[in-house]
């Protein structure tokens, strides 16, 4: 990374928000897919695009799993048609990929094919589109983030200590001089089980504190803390995601990331 692109601005857009972990697995989708809800259910013209080539959710978390976008020409241009569900804008390269099999593209193709998603999908005017990154950090990141303006970026992560150093390489990826983009901050996901019977009750099942010691490393701040729960791994799972902000400790957790969003 020598060379510094300038970055383009997607005019109709005011923030872009990514969203990346140093592992997968962690929630990352399921954060992402969220903080949407959130944000269209306080009233934010929303988008959510997953950029997760190596395991795109949106279709199955928006029961949109045999969708395939319309093509349409809109102020002379060819574009891409997104699907709206619960007031969000939704695009995915799911929709364009065969979920089964394994994506073997190269540096230069998820390049193109990424940039295309992002700015030949017709979003209409947003007030923040939400970006869903495969885990890790690579061309997804480096072609998001070198060539396009974005607002800033949550890490999610799941308590244990091993997450440690692939947080880091996400931190330093977003820290780099030639990307530099914010973090809002991290993510703390599955923090604690409460059984519905006993919501009272917390169960550290991945240990206690991991959360806040990533973001004391790394000077960051600890934006949220999202309890595990069942129900929300089913109604994910399920194609419901109108179900997920039901939960009162779901809803909480996050508003608290909602706001440390928004208040940037
Ligand atoms: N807080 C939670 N409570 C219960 N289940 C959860 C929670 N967060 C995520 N899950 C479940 O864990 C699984 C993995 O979540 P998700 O797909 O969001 O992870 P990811 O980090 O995006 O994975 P990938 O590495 O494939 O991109 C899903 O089945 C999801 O429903």
């Amino acid at each position: 990374m020598n060379q510094q692109i300038e970055k383009k601005k997607l005019p109709n857009i005011k923030n872009i928000i990514i969203v990346a972990s140093g592992k997968g697995g962690v929630g990352k989708s399921t954060v992402a897919a969220g903080v949407a809800m959130s944000l269209a259910g306080e009233g934010y013209k929303t988008g959510l695009l997953d950029a997760d080539i190596f395991g795109p959710s949106v279709p199955l978390l928006f029961d949109l799993q045999d969708a395939k976008p319309e093509v349409e020409v809109r102020d002379g241009k060819q574009c891409l048609m997104p699907f709206e569900k619960y007031g969000i804008k939704l695009m995915s390269i799911g929709f364009f990929i065969d979920t089964k099999q394994a994506v073997v593209w190269r540096g230069p193709r998820v390049s193109s094919g990424i940039s295309q998603l992002l700015s030949d999908t017709y979003w209409g005017e947003l007030d923040y589109l939400v970006i869903d990154t495969p885990p890790g950090t690579g061309d997804v990141h480096i072609t998001l983030l070198q060539n396009f303006e974005t607002s800033g970026a949550v890490v999610v992560t799941t308590p244990q200590q091993m997450a440690l150093a692939d947080v880091k390489k996400a931190v330093d990826m977003f820290n780099d001089p030639q990307i530099g983009t914010p973090i809002f901050g991290i993510v703390e996901n599955m923090a604690w089980f409460s059984p519905t019977a006993h919501p009272e009750e917390k169960y550290f099942l991945f240990g206690k504190g991991g959360g806040q010691s990533l973001a004391n490393e790394f000077n960051l701040p600890l934006v949220a803390q999202i309890p595990f729960n069942e129900k929300m791994g089913e109604s994910c799972d399920a194609g419901k995601m109108a179900e997920l902000l039901t939960d009162k400790s779901i809803k909480a957790a996050f508003n608290q990331l909602f706001n440390g969003i928004i208040s940037k």
